[in-house]
């Protein structure tokens, strides 16, 4: 292994990586490398180095350099000690590398196409360097950014970390992955007075426009890069649901916050389920928030009661939605079109606001958070779910973690330690009653990577809700006897590339059954030879 001494990027950078990666394989030649000098040992330096740096976004832009300097290093770093590495090229300290991007900003990683290139988006796709080799692609125009709102231009560290998880949690070659961020102009003051920010400085368009573009974008995406599945990431609510209707067919796409969302929540819920002592039909489920990753939730869950032969209305009717206003009903004033379809159709009571008070009338089984409001599950709110329910299920699925709606402490802490707990960011485990208890992250990281792996080894043509669905299942169907006796609603993150390749098969065999899959061969191999060849595709640094 030699040291790296050009640059990631450099003229002809396409295939100067080439080239760099290529070299990066090669034993040095003599004098070039010290001479004692080992793979393994230059691992524990570099742990030793990261470890050294205090603050989370000090560690962040560390391996951020690791990884432009020797993407080999950087994925056996993150394989190796998972637990440790994601919580800072992911969620939640991608989050602060959002918010400071324009401070932070030292290499070029990913392709920024702005509203200044409309009319030429095509020229503009084909100057990605490893454009041949480009299979998946993180796309956001950075206008709802985990929870921190519109951050513009400087959305693009969510793009790349998405695409790190790719590679670590899914093996897709580094090469492969694609980070796209639009720059449509941000409604973001302090980004626009910033004078290191990175964007244009002007407000977004009017949907017209912001259509326009987009349209433009997936055309050009469709035949520059013929081969590449679309991922839509952390687009602001009513651009999310409608570009994901307005696309879906056109390219294999998905949007990781409505479907990646709803299809992890679904996976934590049949978990949960399994753990609570109520038949599964008459479990209640309260999503707080009424965003696009919540209604997206909602409308997954309604498999967790058609899967047993529940009619869609009587599904729907156990599922209830609390935004800013309260309770959501129809007929009750400002009610979103997108929220419309799990409003309660026989509500007649007075505007219900509290959640404790919407707690008490719900009774649910069931409380999930997506609303951005950190504290939001109050003490009350807690023990008034306890006596709802033996076992109740709460996830706070809020990001980054200063957004949960409550800790894992504070769930265990006022339900006497009878919380089934899952939240979107990372929490340590705790002991309570002599007994130690670990958190389940219902993160979209355990279905992205699995379900692109899959869309993409079967070149699917489009994503389907059954390729979600099965992603879903497939998660849920992965947890060990001995997760499983620990209570762990996810898998542990240790084995999220054996995870990543059991959903992959069953997303390959639900577009098969779609008719959406372009593939023969994968046809006639029974699930244990297919299981075989995903995980024969992985990439491993
Ligand atoms: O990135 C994450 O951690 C999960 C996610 O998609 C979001 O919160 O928007
Ligand atoms: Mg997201």
């Amino acid at each position: 292994m030699s040291i790296v001494l050009t640059p990631y990027w450099s003229p002809d950078e396409g295939i100067q990586k080439l080239k760099i990666e290529a070299r990066a394989k090669a034993p040095a030649a003599p004098g070039l490398a010290p001479p004692v000098f080992s793979m393994k040992a230059q691992l524990d330096r570099t742990l030793l180095q990261l470890r050294s740096r205090t603050s989370p976004i000090e560690k962040y832009t560390f391996l951020a350099q690791v990884k432009q300097a020797d993407v080999e290093a950087f994925y056996k770093l993150c394989l190796e000690y998972m637990p440790e590495i994601i919580p800072i090229i992911y969620t939640p300290t991608v989050g602060d590398a959002c918010l400071q991007y324009s401070k932070i900003y030292r290499n070029r990683e990913g392709l920024f196409i702005s509203l200044k290139d409309k009319g030429r988006i095509g020229n503009i796709l084909r100057n990605w360097p490893l454009a041949n080799e480009a299979r998946i692609s993180v796309v956001t125009d950075g206008s709802r950014i985990l929870g921190l709102g519109d951050l513009g231009a400087n959305g693009m560290p969510i793009a790349v970390g998405k695409l790190s998880l790719y590679v670590a949690c899914a093996g897709i070659r580094p090469s492969s992955t694609f980070p796209i961020t639009l720059d449509l102009g941000t409604d973001n003051s302090s980004n626009l007075s910033d004078p290191l920010y990175l964007g244009l400085r002007q407000r977004r368009p009017l949907d017209a426009e912001y259509d326009a573009f987009m349209d433009e974008f997936i055309t050009e995406m469709g035949r520059v890069h013929p081969k590449v599945l679309v991922q839509f990431e952390d687009f602001s609510t009513d651009h999310a649901f409608s570009y994901l209707e307005r696309f879906r067919n056109r390219l294999p796409l998905f949007n990781d916050d409505i479907q990646g969302t709803g299809a992890v929540v679904l996976a934590g819920l049949l978990s949960a389920a399994r753990l609570v002592p109520v038949p599964r039909n008459e479990h209640r489920i309260l999503l707080f928030g009424a965003g696009s990753a919540s209604v997206g939730v909602a409308k997954q869950l309604m498999s967790f009661f058609t899967i047993t032969g529940m009619s869609e209305e009587a599904a729907r009717s156990q599922i209830w939605l609390v935004d800013s206003k309260g309770l959501v009903y129809v007929g009750r004033e400002e009610v979103a079109d997108h929220k419309m379809y799990f409003a309660r159709r026989h509500y007649t009571g007075i505007p219900m606001k509290d959640l404790t008070e919407i707690v008490k009338y719900v009774k649910p089984t069931a409380l999930l958070g997506l609303s951005t409001i950190a504290g939001a599950f109050t003490p009350e709110v807690i023990r008034q779910m306890s006596q709802n329910t033996p076992r109740p299920i709460i996830f706070p699925l809020s990001n980054p973690v200063q957004l949960s709606e409550c800790t894992f402490t504070e769930a265990l802490i006022h339900s006497n330690g009878t919380a089934i707990f899952a939240s979107g960011s990372p929490f340590g485990s705790e002991v309570i009653g002599g007994v130690r208890r670990e958190p389940g992250q219902g993160n979209n990281m355990y279905i992205f990577p699995g379900l692109g792996l899959g869309a993409i080894l079967c070149r699917a043509k489009s994503v389907t809700d059954s390729m979600v669905q099965a992603a879903a299942f497939g998660l849920a169907g992965s947890l060990s006897w001995d997760e499983r006796a620990l209570e762990l609603v996810y898998p542990r993150v240790e084995r999220i590339r054996e995870i990543s390749a059991h959903i992959a098969v069953k997303v390959i065999r639900a577009a098969q059954q779609a008719g959406v899959d372009n593939s023969t061969d994968l046809k006639r191999m029974n699930d244990t030879v297919l299981l075989e060849f995903v995980k024969g595709k992985m990439w491993n640094p």
